[in-house]
């Protein structure tokens, strides 16, 4: 294919019709920072409303192609020339790129304008301008908050938490004065026994009073404060923790992929108690700790020796506690195993609810499930058990030390040591230093629950992920459709066998291929790597002559269309789903893909047409109906590849010789690879491939691997 061709192509291509000046933008700065960057790049995965870069997703874009940056509202004049080049956003949601001034004319690059720099003079800059900015800067290697949502897999909690220090600092200076104003209440009713009692000090008594009501309320706004502080740090921590999880989740390599579905799911639901861990009123007791101290200063102040009570029961209680959490954290990684377990059951048994029923499977299923909740409801129990001792001890050391220090206290009264104010002052005080020791048991249960959740947060965070933003593969919008395998060697995860040995295959462009063979053979697993689903572990796959790892993925498969063997469709309707990536397409060009793929002939006669809800996996529509919109969906952006795994093993003869009729026109300049098992369909290619125990038997023009076939000179084994 030449040139021309891919300038056709490309013109034809929707995605480079797709306005969108900030990721426009963008690139113009990635350039200018000498950060080559693609379209692909920078947005694959982004949560992009209507598939348009927003000023707010601006910084994590930019942090993907190694620039650190923030949106900000400055006017013209506040703009530092060495903050320079900034993306300036203008009225009708256009932008330009601000490179400086020449007196009152700024040198501007307008995505319009082709790369060309613009002069404009301020004022009429000025009447365009919206008044926000983007400065944008390269990262470097060291810094920790790239000032893009997602932090860094490895030090991901570190990350998080360092984003929401400010509000930690300002709940942990509230605790400062919230116990220092705890201190009032027994200093209060000390001088009310030893002064205001004696001498019947009536006046006194109102002062002091008003002072502690006064300590009272300002308590009341801090602690308000406190829990906003530890809101919004949770609110935030949630955020970014969750959007991180599900970007390495969906940007993971396929081959990292899990082998049971439902126990992510259930890790990711477990995550919610590791947030409660880090946002909950009970992290306040920790922040009080340090502060015990302080109150057994002042214990030890006024009562003496009364101190050396609290003092003993603090660490006795601490040490049963910590006694208590060995076979609390054996318990309850444990039930968190079993609880994964209980979802995958579910959704499996959810997923496959036709296969239970017609294979009268439902007792099994309802053993495994009930053996799976009795022993986690027994673990349940037996954690809850663990924590409410652990809490009660705690209460009871508690209350013990309480009555101590009256015993104590009495004997030091009597001996005039102490006074009557002093005793009650020291048993509100120890009252008071030990009551974080009771939510502390509780925060401990919910500390080895975090540290269970951590670790499987940690696993899904450091998931091989398919893209590496640190390499930087050349940008290559249209592909020719030239492809190679070069020795390559392919086995699943976790498999004995290899799928692909030794496959050495060369298509020019424009080719059209058909690959037979067996059930198990490899010819998916051949289409799959084409796709970038996997790689190859030994030899190389090129794609118009680069190896397929310097393509970036999207950008790959932007230019293939793809229709699998399985399908499954997104819940949505069928115009999401076929739209579904691609929704700056226009109605026209769903309607030709729609045409063409026969997706016409069954939606114009429902009556919900194109907003027929296809349901959870499309289970709504047939086989053959599914079949339909993923081919609709591969043709939508014309792309150059076509890898269609038997894309009509669903259909009847009738819908597969219409479809066939169709694609003749439209295969015409593209490359094809076609798996198929029915004989009619492969009037579509000119070359035959035939695939047996993952390697090429035989591979030719299609007549004469087809007379090859029936001479029994190709043995399949
Ligand atoms: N996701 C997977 N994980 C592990 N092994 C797999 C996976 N997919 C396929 N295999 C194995 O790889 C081999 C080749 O499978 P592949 O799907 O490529 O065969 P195929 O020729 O397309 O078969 P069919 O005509 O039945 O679709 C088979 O032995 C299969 O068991």
């Amino acid at each position: 294919m030449d040139s021309e061709l891919s300038s056709v192509l490309l013109s034809q291509d929707p995605r480079s019709q797709h306005d969108d000046p900030l990721l426009d933008g963008l690139l113009t700065l990635c350039s200018l920072h000498h950060k080559p960057a693609s379209r692909a790049m920078l947005t694959t995965g982004l949560p992009l409303p209507s598939q348009r870069l927003t000023a707010d997703l601006l910084p994590r874009a930019a942090a993907r192609a190694g620039l650190q940056g923030r949106v900000l509202q400055r006017k013209l004049e506040q703009i530092p020339s060495i903050a320079l080049p900034a993306m300036l956003m203008l009225k009708d949601a256009r932008c330009a790129v601000l490179l400086g001034w020449e007196g009152d004319t700024a040198r501007l690059l307008l995505s319009e304008s082709d790369g060309g720099e613009v002069r404009v003079a301020r004022e009429v800059l000025v009447q365009d301008f919206t008044g926000r900015v983007f400065f944008a800067q390269p990262q470097h290697k060291f810094d920790v908050t790239n000032g893009s949502l997602i932090p860094r897999a490895h030090s991901w909690f570190r990350d998080t938490l360092k984003r929401s220090r400010w509000l930690y600092a300002d709940a942990i200076a509230a605790s400062l004065v919230i116990n220092i104003i705890a201190l009032a209440a027994p200093l209060f009713v000390m001088n009310v026994y030893d002064r205001v009692v004696p001498n019947q000090a009536t006046a006194t008594l109102w002062v002091l009073a008003v002072g502690i009501c006064g300590a009272y309320l300002f308590d009341l706004l801090l602690k308000g404060l406190r829990s906003l502080c530890l809101d919004l740090a949770g609110k935030k921590t949630d955020l970014i923790i969750s959007a991180t999880l599900f970007e390495r989740i969906v940007g993971m390599s396929m081959k990292s992929r899990p082998a049971r579905v439902g126990s992510y799911a259930q890790n990711i639901h477990e995550f919610q108690g590791m947030r409660d861990f880090l946002t909950s009123l009970t992290l306040t007791s920790l922040i009080d700790l340090p502060f015990t101290i302080l109150i057994l200063l002042v214990i030890a102040l006024l009562g003496g020796h009364l101190v050396w009570i609290p003092v003993v029961a603090f660490p006795l209680a601490l040490g049963i506690g910590y006694f208590l959490q060995k076979p609390l954290t054996k318990t309850l990684e444990r039930t968190m195993a079993l609880a994964a377990e209980r979802q995958s059951s579910l959704i499996e048994t959810l997923g496959g609810l036709d296969g239970v029923k017609t294979n009268n499977a439902e007792s099994e299923r309802q053993y495994q499930w009930e053996q799976t909740i009795g022993t986690l409801s027994r673990l349940e129990l037996r954690v809850k058990t663990l924590s409410s001792l652990s809490m009660n001890i705690t209460l009871l050391i508690q209350q013990l030390a309480g009555v101590a220090i009256i015993i104590f206290g009495v004997y030091q009264i009597i001996e005039g040591n102490l006074s009557m104010g002093g005793l009650v002052a020291c048993y509100m005080l120890s009252g008071r230093a030990l009551a974080p020791l009771a939510q502390l048991s509780g925060l401990l249960t919910r500390y080895q629950q975090a540290k269970v959740t951590m670790v499987s947060v940690d696993q899904m965070m450091e998931l091989p992920q398919e893209r590496n933003f640190d390499e930087r593969p050349l940008s290559r919008q249209v592909l020719q459709g030239a492809m190679e395998f070069r020795n390559v060697d392919f086995t699943y995860p976790n498999q004995q066998n290899q799928a692909l040995h030794g496959i050495n295959l060369s298509v020019r462009p424009g080719e059209k291929i058909g690959i037979i063979g067996r059930s198990g053979s490899g010819k998916s697993s051949l289409a799959k790597l084409l796709v970038g689903l996997y790689q190859p572990d030994a030899g190389s796959l090129l794609v118009d002559g680069v190896d397929i790892r310097q393509i970036d993925v999207s950008e790959l498969r932007h230019n293939m269309g793809y229709v699998p063997q399985d399908i499954q469709l997104l819940s949505g309707t069928l115009r999401d789903n076929l739209v579904s990536g691609a929704r700056y397409v226009d109605d026209e060009m769903v309607l030709q893909a729609a045409e063409l793929a026969g997706v016409h002939e069954f939606a114009r006669l429902h009556p919900q047409g194109y907003e027929l809800q296809v349901g959870e996996r499309g289970q709504n529509l047939s086989g053959g109906q599914r079949q339909n919109v993923a081919l609709a969906r591969a043709l939508l952006l014309n792309p150059p590849i076509l890898l269609l795994d038997e894309p009509t093993s669903a259909m009847d003869n009738t819908g597969e010789e219409r479809l066939k009729a169709r694609l003749q026109a439209v295969i015409e300049n593209k490359t094809v690879i076609l798996v198929t098992h029915r004989a009619s369909l492969l009037s579509l290619v000119d070359r035959l491939l035939v695939i047996d125990r993952g390697q090429i038997l035989a591979d030719g023009p299609k007549a004469a691997v087809m007379e090859a076939l029936k001479k029994g000179q190709i043995s399949v084994a």
